[in-house]
């Protein structure tokens, strides 16, 4: 799917507007999405405090308040009253509600400690055409709502935050528990400095111009099912093991053992048809006993002192590996004489990172850094935003892929597209989930899905079994483990 600037989904509207529908039943049909799915997942809620900007967000809160009052709940909506001058459309909306005698129009000022937990607060106060930091009226308003203890809904974008950017200073935004929003993702709702402000996110189905969006370029993309749904390549009969390609995971040392036998083990459950784990003799024990369906290859006593190269293999290098002396000169003499893509994370990043030797690694491979890796890999950046930025130059520079990990990680191409994972959950916030998504990407590509399918398709995975193990075990207690053990599920989901 793809993600729109604001200005970008501005011209979108118009293009919808100019292809037949109005712009008045346009905003009645982004209401009427917001208050069906408000009937069914507010079921119990009696009353709806609705706060409503002058713009077309507004617009959208003052029909959702016509909508929600006529569907049997109480309604009350603020408004800034002595300074609204409303935009065409919310002004078409105020008339409207206007001929409804039981809903209370309130100023901003009147709001109240409301402690009613049947309650519920819906933001409508600004949307994408926000474009300047809020002023200290809607600031209060803003914290005041905040301290409310009742569940809220932001309308589209959660007031306060941009659709695109970050705040420059620190902001009064918007806390929702939910944020409806139409036909797009924004991009500062995958960042985790903004991204918090907005809760769940549901994306609502209001028809904008599909030409438009089939034509509009952007390089922010959000990483869906349907697009999942195209790279999955079904098992083909008529094969061996041979067909699925050979995968070698390379890590471990003395202690970490347990880091390269879970990537071990992801390539496995992800598919891969043969499967070597590198790693130092005091570990063949427990990879030999814990993954019988794994060959292992001692290289070293307590970590790696040597990379054997092999014909015809993928490998995923860095869990666990450590940084010995030893380590670092195997991993440099390997990239020296082996140039086929490959996966770089965790210990052998950082190795590169502290030689800034980054011109070895081979054009298209995928490295998988964390924020702090990332920082060691490339240097500082000032927000999340800035740190996609320079990726991106990265990616383009070094021809290669960068999986960004974050609550929502990011691929990042050699063309500089950016694509977000939507799956995945707190959970894995855990030693040893990187782990799993080394190996995961390791087999993918092994089994010849082309490497930028491959990462999209990896991170999708690793964050649906994610989201699968977080629901039989909870995000407390699930185990990167649990995970792996879910891929299975997510393979059956697919087919
Ligand atoms: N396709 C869709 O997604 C649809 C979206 N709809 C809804 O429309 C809003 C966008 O509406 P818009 O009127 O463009 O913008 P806002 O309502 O967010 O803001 C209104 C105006 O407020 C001014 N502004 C901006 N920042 C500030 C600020 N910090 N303080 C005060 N005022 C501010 C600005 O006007 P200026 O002329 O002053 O620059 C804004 O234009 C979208 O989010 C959806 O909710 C449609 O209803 C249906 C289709
Ligand atoms: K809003």
């Amino acid at each position: 799917m793809k993600i729109l600037t604001a200005d970008q989904i501005k011209k979108c509207d118009s293009a919808t507007i100019e292809n037949g529908i109005s712009s008045i039943n346009l905003m009645e049909k982004a209401a009427n999405a917001c208050v069906d799915w408000i009937q069914v997942n507010f079921k119990q809620a009696k009353r709806f405090l609705i706060f409503c900007g002058q713009g077309n967000n507004g617009g959208d809160g003052l029909a959702i308040a016509r909508l929600l009052y006529e569907k049997g709940f109480d309604v009350e909506v603020f408004i800034e009253k002595n300074q609204m001058k409303f935009s065409a459309d919310a002004e078409i909306n105020f008339k409207r509600l206007k001929l409804i005698k039981g809903i209370d129009i309130n100023n901003f000022s009147d709001v109240l400690i409301v402690n009613n937990e049947k309650s519920v607060i819906v933001d409508a106060l600004f949307g994408y055409g926000l474009n300047r930091e809020l002023s200290n009226d809607f600031k209060n308003l803003i914290e005041k709502l905040n301290q409310i203890p009742v569940p809220k809904i932001s309308i589209d974008i959660p007031t306060g935050l941009y659709a695109d950017k970050i705040n420059e200073e620190e902001s009064a935004i918007f806390k929702a528990d939910f944020t409806l929003t139409f036909q797009f993702y924004k991009r500062s709702f995958l960042h985790p400095e903004t991204g918090k402000f907005c809760g769940k996110i549901e994306v609502l189905d209001i028809d904008l111009n599909s030409k438009f969006i089939d034509e509009v370029k952007t390089d922010y993309f959000v990483i869906d099912g349907s697009l999942i749904r195209k790279i999955y390549k079904p098992r083909e009969d008529f094969s061996n093991k041979g067909s699925f390609g050979k995968s070698i995971l390379i890590g471990g040392s003395y202690g970490k053992i347990g880091a390269v036998l879970m990537s071990t083990l992801s390539a496995l459950r992800t598919g891969s048809g043969l499967t070597f784990t590198m790693a130092p003799e005091c570990g063949n024990l427990i990879l030999q006993s814990q993954v019988p369906e794994a060959m292992f290859i001692g290289v070293g006593e307590k970590y790696v002192d040597d990379i054997e190269v092999q014909e015809k293999a993928v490998y995923g290098i860095g869990p666990g590996l450590g940084k010995e002396k030893q380590t670092q000169k195997a991993l440099f003499d390997f990239l020296k004489s082996y140039q086929n893509p490959m996966i770089l994370d965790a210990d052998a990043l950082n190795i590169l990172a502290e030689s800034q030797n980054l011109n070895l690694i081979p054009k298209n491979s995928v490295i998988t850094p964390h924020p702090l890796e990332f920082e060691r890999l490339f240097g500082k950046t000032q927000n999340s935003f800035d740190r996609i930025e320079l990726a991106k130059e990265k990616a383009e520079e070094l021809q290669i892929f960068i999986v960004l990990k974050d609550h929502h990680t990011a691929v990042i191409t050699p063309e500089r597209k950016v694509y977000y994972n939507i799956t995945g959950n707190s959970g894995m916030a855990k030693g040893g989930s990187g782990d799993v998504l080394t190996g995961i990407l390791t087999s993918l590509i092994s089994q010849k899905y082309d490497i930028e399918k491959a990462c999209l398709f990896g991170v999708w995975l690793h964050g649906k079994a994610g989201d699968l193990a977080a629901a039989e075990f909870s995000e407390e207690s699930m185990l990167p483990t649990d995970l792996i053990n879910k891929i299975g599920e997510v393979f059956q989901n697919l087919s």
